[in-house]
């Protein structure tokens, strides 16, 4: 098989930097070379692959000629810079930003649950956001079981949500809280040491934040379901890089726990975890999303309640991309 050559736009920011680590570990197909971008600050830094140091480059009108495929982690603005360009010089951008998740052209693909989305590409694959990723991840066995009506989700996400930055800030208002100084807030929008932040994004007109309207509205393209109905509460923890997410659910036909127990563990990028449950910490660096305390909803028919976490940085973000890519290069599809 021919080899994929893959240029990193974002590549020393958290989620580039993971896609740096997740495509060093493929074994079971040709990843390279691979070209890492990012902005004129980073120009003739180098980062690690395999062994060598591979020097960044400022990203160009001429990034793009000789790579098949672009994993995109920049914010939207840039990702809508870029786009065209990538897919004029004939490339495949897989984007991690939100820039696009919804465009009806663009599929937004989670692998082990709609991998013939893939197909449908006209040059762009939207990765989904990262606490979609890890929530579905954990339902979809359930959804393939019986629809799944309604959601109400609680979420307890990391910092690396909000990047490099908020990794940062963490670890230096740890550091100034223990010398007895006051913790500066920069990135997030009050002290996240020893706090939480019921806050991702700005608030709607009914009081939502934008992040927690993307299990939704990414819920329903991903599950081909637009009668999906998600509640969400999105809250930044104190942690460096899982989330974790507390989900009741109904279904439409009433599904026993042991089906459920079976379907989780036979799902592809799952583990089912009950001795005791997941933890954010156990998660980190891993690629599956562990899911725990599976019980009964007390206040619901045909309700189930779960707990999730998974790593961020991996599985909700640079994991699920490489793997889209993987499948696309397997299909030949670009
Ligand atoms: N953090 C996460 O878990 C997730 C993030 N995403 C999305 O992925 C994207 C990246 O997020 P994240 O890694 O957290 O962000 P970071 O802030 O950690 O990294 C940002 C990256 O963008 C690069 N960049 C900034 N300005 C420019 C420019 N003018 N030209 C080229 N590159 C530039 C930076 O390069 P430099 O170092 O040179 O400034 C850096 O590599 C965002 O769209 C985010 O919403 C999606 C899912 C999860
Ligand atoms: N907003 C997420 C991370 C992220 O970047 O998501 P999105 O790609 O949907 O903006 C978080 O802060 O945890």
């Amino acid at each position: 098989m021919k080899s994929c050559r893959i240029a990193i736009l974002g590549a020393t920011g958290a989620v580039g930097r993971t896609m740096l680590q997740v495509l060093e570990e493929q074994t079971d197909w040709p990843v390279g070379p691979v070209k890492l971008l990012a902005s004129p600050r980073s120009a003739g830094q180098t980062l690690m692959f395999k062994g060598q140091p591979l020097t960044l480059e400022a990203v160009s009108e001429d990034s793009f000629a000789d790579v098949d495929v672009v994993l995109g982690a920049v914010e939207n603005e840039l990702a809508k810079r870029w786009a065209p360009v990538i897919v004029n010089a004939g490339a495949v951008f897989v984007d991690n930003s939100s820039a696009f998740r919804l465009d009806p052209d663009v599929p937004l693909v989670i692998p082990q649950i709609n991998p013939q989305d893939i197909r449908t590409h006209q040059g762009i694959i939207a990765n989904p956001n990262c606490a979609t990723i890890i929530a579905l991840m954990a339902v979809a066995p359930i959804y393939r079981l019986s629809r799944i009506t309604r959601m109400i989700v609680s979420t307890y996400q990391a910092v690396s949500g909000a990047g490099a930055a908020g990794l940062a800030e963490l670890k230096r208002q740890i550091a100034q809280l223990e010398a007895g100084q006051p913790a500066s807030a920069e990135t997030f929008p009050v002290q996240i040491a020893y706090n939480l932040i019921p806050q991702i994004g700005g608030f709607d007109e009914q009081g939502y934040s934008s992040e927690e309207m993307k299990l939704q509205n990414e819920g329903r393209k991903i599950l081909h379901d637009p009668a999906l109905r998600v509640s969400c509460t999105c809250v930044r923890v104190p942690v460096l890089r899982c989330h974790s997410e507390s989900i009741t659910l109904e279904t439409e036909r009433e599904v026993s726990l042991d089906e459920v127990r079976r379907a989780i563990m036979e799902a592809e990028g799952v583990i089912l975890n009950e001795q005791p449950y997941p933890t954010p910490l156990a998660c980190t660096d891993q690629d599956t999303v562990e899911v725990g305390r599976l019980r009964r909803d007390l206040a619901s028919e045909q309700g189930i309640a779960l707990w999730c976490c998974g790593d961020q940085l991996r599985k909700g973000a640079a994991t699920n991309a490489v793997e889209i890519v993987r499948a696309l290069w397997q299909g030949q599809e670009i």
